[in-house]
């Protein structure tokens, strides 16, 4: 088995690794990619397996330790399946709350019924950059998209993602109950599985 005790966690995104942190706990101290270099890769898949792949070898090569990546996204079902992959981009970089403010323009007038969507993460781990097996796992999570965004917890498009399990919106949602049932927590109890940690 790799030796995990040195990971890089190959994301820009403080919100995914203070959630992958939480949920590996302190076995495995993960390193952001950012220490290392500042540049993103361009995620020029299409698909997020390639995506999350991509990212991890470009982690590996960067930082010469084995590297975890995490491609997710929302696909929203009226929107056959978008932002899906472009989740980051949707409204061509302007961030979080433009994505957000873009996807309920988008979803004006469409009734509760035709709301659904889910939340995918793909997780890959390469042990060096040239892997030519990199581990992969996948989580799903579905709920619906809000008319409004609500609550204060979580990134992304957490404050529009209502959460049926909870009856609540995944940035309602403790920081520890999310990471419990989330995506990202599903595609990563099936790593750890993988991995032999569980
Ligand atoms: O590529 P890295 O550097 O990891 O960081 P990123 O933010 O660009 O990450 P992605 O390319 O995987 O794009 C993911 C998008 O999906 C959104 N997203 C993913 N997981 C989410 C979650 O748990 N809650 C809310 N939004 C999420 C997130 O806000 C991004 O817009
Ligand atoms: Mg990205």
């Amino acid at each position: 088995m790799m030796n995990l005790k040195q990971l890089v966690l190959a994301s820009h995104n403080a919100g995914k690794l203070k959630e992958l942190q939480a949920m590996l706990g302190e076995s495995v101290q993960l390193r952001s990619i950012g220490e290392f270099s500042s540049v993103e890769p361009e995620e020029t898949g299409l698909s997020f397996v390639e995506n999350a792949i991509l990212k991890a070898r470009n982690a590996a090569r960067i930082s010469g330790l084995p590297a975890l990546a995490d491609d997710s996204g929302l696909a929203v079902d009226f929107l056959g399946g978008a932002p899906g992959i472009y989740s980051a981009r949707y409204a061509d970089g302007q961030g979080d709350a433009a994505n957000n403010a873009k996807l309920l323009d988008a979803l004006k007038d469409v009734p509760e019924a035709e709301r659904g969507a889910q939340f995918v993460c793909v997780l890959a781990l390469v042990r060096h950059a040239d892997d030519p097996l990199p581990i992969l796992c996948e989580g799903l999570w579905h709920g619906r998209i809000l008319t409004a965004a609500s609550g204060e917890h979580g990134f992304g498009y957490d404050p529009l993602f209502w959460v049926p399990e909870r009856n609540l919106s995944s940035a309602e949602l403790t920081p520890a109950d999310k990471n419990r049932i989330s995506h990202r927590a599903r595609a990563m109890d099936l790593l750890r599985q993988r991995l032999g940690l569980k």
